[in-house]
This record gives C-alpha cells, structure tokens and sequence, in this order.
C-alpha cells in the first residue's frame, strides 16, 4: 500500500511548481491525468494496440460485406446455383465471421486494458486523496464538510478513472475510425461519400454541445446531491436528537427539499439529452435515405455495383455511433478536467502544521512546559483572539489545572500543545525549545490529549484502548483499564475486550465511553498529558477513584487537568482560571481560596447550588 502512495504521491508531485500555480487550468490538469495513466505504460500500449488492431478488422466488414454482396451477384449472373452457388458464399461469410470474432477480441481486450488503467490511476488517487486527508491540519477539516470529502472521494474521482477509456482511447478510436473510413469512402465515391459523411459534422456538433450543456447541469446535479448526502449524514449521526426533539417530519421535509432539488436538475438533464437523440437519429436516417437515392441511381446508370452501395450503408452504419460518441469524449475531457482539478486542489493544499524545514525529534530532558505570552485566533477569524498572552510553566511531575467558564478557551489552549493549531503569537516550548521546531510525529507521541468528546473505531474494546500502541501486551491493556475503572465492566461482558463498540458494536454509555478515552490516554506514556473534561459524564464515586489513578500517573510527567468540577483540581500545583481568553486568577487551591475571587465564587456555587450568593459571585457565566 505504501509503495501505491508513493507511486500515486511522485505521480502527483512530479508537476511542475509552475504547473502548480496554474492548478484548475484545464489543460494542465488533464496532463497531469494523463502523467498519471502514462504511468502503466503496459496496460497503456496494449489498449492502444488493442484499439488499433479492433478498429482495422472494423474497416474491413464493410469491405469484405460488399465483396460477398459483389460475388454473390456475379454467380447469379454466370447462372452458377445449388451447391456450387453455396460453396462460393462460403468463403465470404467464413471470413466475415472470422474478422467480426476477431474484432470483437480485441474489443474486448481494449476494454479490458482502458478499463484497468482507469482503475489503478483511481486506486492511487483514492489513496493519495486519504493519506492527504489524514495529514490536512485541523483548520482545514474545520472549514470542509466530510460530506463533500466523501463526495469528491466518490463522483470526482470516477470522473478522472474514466479519463482514459472514454477520453484517450476514444479519441484513438474515432480518429481511426472517422478518418479511415471518410477516406475509404471518398476515394471509392466522392460524391456518394460526401453524402454518406454528411450527417458527422451535425452529429459532432450536436452531441458535443449536447454534452457540455448536461457536463454543466451535471455538475449542479453533483452539487445538490453533496447537499443531500450532507443533509443524510447529519440525520444520520444526530438521529437520537432528532427522536428526542420529535423532528421527523422536519427532517423529512428538509430532506424532501434537497432531493427534489437533485431532481429538477436530473429532469433538465432529461429535457436537454432527449431531443439531441431525436435529432442525430434523424439526421443519421435522412444522409441513408440520400445515400440509397443516390446509390441506387448510381446503381441503374452502371457506375457503382451492388456491393459498393451496401459497403457504403455499411460504413455508415459502423461510423453511426462512433460518431455519436464525439460528444461523450468531450464530456469525457470537461468532466476529467473538472474533476481533476478539484482532486487535485485537494491534493495540492499546503498543510498548515507541518515539520519545519529542519525539525529535530523531541527528546525529552527536565520534561518542562512552557506558555510564553501565547495569544490565538482559529484560522478564518483572525480578529477574535480566543487566547491572550497566556504564560505558565509546568515541570515534571507537577499538574496543572485549567478551570473557567464555558468558551473561555481552556480546550483551546490544549490543542496548541501537540500543535492541532499553531499559536498566532508567543511560542510554546519544552525544555526550551518551540514546538514549531520539533517533528510532528515526535511532538505527538509525547503529548496525549484525551479528548472531550470520547470517539469509538468499530472495532473490539481491546483495540480501541490500545489504538496509540496496537502491540501493547494485554496486561498493560488491562492495567489501563483498571486506572479507568473500566476493567471489572468489560470482564462483564460476554466477549470481553473482544467485544465490538463503535457504530456498528456494541453501545456504551458517555461515562464508559470517557473511561475508555482515559484508558486509551494512559496507554501512551506520554511525557504530557491532558485530560480535557474527561470525566464530566463520570459518577463521584468512580471519580475518586480515577482520580487517585490519573495522581499515580501524573508522578512522572507533566498533568493538564480541565475540568468543570474542582472536586478533580484541589491537587494541582497550580490552578489556572481563564475568562474570555486570559488567565484572570491564579494560584494552588488554598491560595485561590484566600483570593475570594472567581475561583472562590465557582468553589462555593458548587458546594452550595442553590444558594443566590454563590450564584451571583460564581464563575459561571
Ligand atoms: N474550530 C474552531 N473554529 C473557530 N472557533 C472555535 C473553534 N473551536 C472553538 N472555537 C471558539 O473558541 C472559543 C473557545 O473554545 P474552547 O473549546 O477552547 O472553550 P472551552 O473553554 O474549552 O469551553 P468548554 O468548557 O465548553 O469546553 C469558543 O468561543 C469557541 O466558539
């Protein structure tokens, strides 16, 4: 698979910077589509051969057609009949079948060969498009729906795979075909080729318009149908919200909108291809009707035989949807170009947290964390700082607090740390040295974040806890979970770790889902760590016990604690408290007590809830 993504990665990345700059011109796309195919240069030259070789036995039936039409007249002039008259019959028809059988080989050979490079250029794209989507940087997943991700995963990349058998080789293909055959035709007849060849430049016309006037539509219809794969996606993972809103209907009616939208646009599709179908069918029967006029007056005065004309109804025959085809290759191009651009701008998207030129991997000595004047805005809305001159230090061993009202920004100042985002000023370091300047791999391993919101993979319980290191011995697997308090629940079930959870597994409840997150967290060994509102869904009793766990932990490295409930801090070295971006208090627990400050107010409204003074000098907001 690696070597796919390298192949798919050298492919893309072999384009020039120049090229790069120009990204969405359509001809550079499709040169780089082509790069891409030219890079199966087997599969490439027998579907080529394949072509060739289909389209000269394809020449020949109308010719061999005519021949035996030509005998055939002549042994019934010379009064040959019975067994002679069959026997000269045979020759043609034998040969006839044998070319027809032949053509179709390589027919399908060509088929077989387009179709496989349009295959394995998807299969590297499809993995060079998840590898890319893997490393994009939080602001990016932040900005763009995985909806549309899925879609341009789905429909933009069968637009580039079909690139090659319905571009490339069609246009090999009716190259050949129209320009061998207008040929044969003229030479044989000028005038009667004329004729015979006059429905293709109507054709060609009509069907290419035809063509990029459903490309157009087509494209709308690919918008709106990303809008009703959107609006199926969120139903589907908010649907106990909308059961417990009784929204149904509302949804129904939401969805209703977006798929009669998908509609209008495929009836317009309708509308535009089924006249041109009409209208090259007539066009393509009126240029017969001429030729067998024609021919057949050609036929009376002498100057063409029988078999000539039925080698020209032949030809024109043969050449009928070939010609028709013209518009599909267009499509084929637009489409290609159009898709491929949009794939590629995916591609080509400069990640925003990446190792710098020069990075060094983090070796870890004291083991000390460093906010140094830290101000940040999320990307897109620079001017709301949601951090302000943030600085505090934390050494090995020591457990750091962070406390404040919702939106103040504590889960904020967590991502900085293994850099989901890079801060807009001030720098962060350990040991001194800034995180921008460490390899990302590096800086991950060694800080842990245990999320918020606690995410399941569909597989067993034992691989979601030992995701960070899937070669964990299972005592360390188990270890992690008995810190969690989640051990003597999974024994109870009837697979224990071998049981499935995740979307399609088995369910389990926030608070085990939270414990799971910990032990996942716990697995790592991180040098930093931080538990962001990780056991808000826990009850007090198991609390107490994590909590005791998470101090065992906490002795060698540095401990982050966000929480709401100050039951989980009152043994930090140092507590934080962050309003609207900025640390207003800050102190250990008896120290912030003294102060009567926010801290106090929010320590007093969670002794006493009910009680209106603790409400009014809380630190809720
Ligand atoms: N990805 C994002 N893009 C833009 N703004 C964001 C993003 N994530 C959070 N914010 C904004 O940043 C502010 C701080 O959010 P953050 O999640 O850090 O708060 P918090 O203190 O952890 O809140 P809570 O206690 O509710 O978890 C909020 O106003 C939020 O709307």
């Amino acid at each position: 698979m690696s070597n796919a993504i390298g192949t798919a990665t050298n492919a893309l990345n072999s384009s020039t910077h120049a090229e790069a700059t120009r990204r969405g011109r359509g001809l550079n796309t499709l040169l780089r589509i082509t790069r891409m195919n030219l890079r199966h240069p087997r599969q490439v030259a027998f579907a080529f051969c394949s072509t060739i070789g289909a389209v000269i036995l394809q020449l020949l039936i109308p010719q061999l057609l005519g021949r035996a039409v030509d005998q055939t007249q002549l042994a019934i002039g010379d009064g040959v009949t019975g067994t002679t008259a069959e026997q000269a019959l045979w020759t043609p028809a034998l040969l006839l079948l044998g070319v027809s059988a032949l053509r179709g080989l390589f027919t399908m050979a060509q088929n077989y060969f387009a179709e496989a490079v349009g295959h394995h250029v998807a299969y590297e794209l499809r993995l060079a498009c998840y590898d890319k989507i893997q490393r994009l940087s939080f602001s990016y997943h932040d900005r763009v729906h995985s909806g549309d991700l899925i879609m341009l995963g789905i429909l933009d990349l069968d637009g580039v795979r079909t690139y090659f058998s319905n571009a490339l080789v069609r246009v090999l293909l009716l190259s050949m075909l129209i320009g061998i055959g207008a040929y044969t035709m003229i030479s044989t007849d000028p005038v009667l080729g004329l004729v015979a060849l006059s429905f293709v430049p109507f054709v060609a016309w009509r069907s290419s318009v035809t063509q990029l006037r459903l490309r157009a539509t087509w494209l709308d219809l690919q918008e709106r149908l990303s809008v009703l794969s959107r609006v199926m996606e969120e139903n589907l993972a908010g649907i106990r919200v909308v059961r417990a809103f009784s929204a149904q209907a509302y949804e129904m009616l939401k969805f209703d909108r977006a798929s009669k939208n998908a509609l209008d646009r495929a009836h317009d599709q309708v509308d535009v291809s089924v006249p041109n179908t009409s209208a090259t069918t007539l066009s393509f029967f009126f240029a017969m009707g001429l030729v067998l006029w024609i021919g057949c007056n050609k036929l009376i005065a002498g100057d063409i035989t029988v078999g000539t004309l039925a080698t020209f109804l032949t030809f024109m025959t043969i050449l009928q949807m070939p010609v028709r085809q013209i518009g599909l290759m267009v499509n084929a191009f637009a489409r290609a170009s159009t898709c491929g651009s949009r794939l590629f701008a995916l591609l080509d998207q400069d990640i925003a947290i990446r190792d710098a030129p020069g990075a060094r991997p983090l070796e870890i000595s004291e083991g000390i964390l460093r906010f140094d004047n830290v101000s940040f805005a999320y990307p897109g809305t620079e001017n709301r700082a949601i951090l302000k001159n943030i600085s505090f230090e934390a050494r090995r061993g020591e457990t750091i607090a962070i406390v404040g009202p919702p939106g103040s920004g504590k889960s904020t100042m967590a991502h900085l740390i293994p850099r989901f985002y890079d801060v807009s000023g001030g720098a962060i370091t350990i040991d001194g040295h800034d995180i921008r300047g460490i390899t990302l791999a590096t800086l991950r391993k060694m800080v842990a974040v245990a999320q918020q919101d606690a995410f399941l993979f569909t597989t067993t319980i034992e691989n979601n806890i030992a995701y960070g290191d899937p070669w964990a011995r299972e005592q360390r697997i188990e270890r992690a979970s008995e810190s969690a308090q989640l051990h003597n629940y999974i024994l109870s079930l009837p697979s224990g770790y071998e049981t499935v959870v995740g979307e399609r597994g088995a369910s389990l409840s926030g608070g085990q889902r939270q414990r799971l997150t910990i032990a996942r967290t716990m697995m790592l060994r991180p040098s930093i760590v931080v538990f962001d509102d990780s056991t808000a869904a826990i009850d007090g009793a198991t609390e107490q016990r994590i909590r005791a766990a998470i101090r065992r932990f906490a002795k060698d490295r540095v401990t982050i604690i966000i929480a709401h409930r100050l039951s989980l801090l009152t043994h930090a070295d140092q507590i934080l408290f962050v309003d609207n971006g900025e640390i207003v208090e800050r102190g250990t627990h008896q120290e912030l007590l003294a102060k009567r400050g926010r801290y106090k107010g929010l320590h007093d409204l969670q002794l006493r809830p009910g009680d209106d003074n603790a409400i009014a000098n809380g630190g809720v907001t």
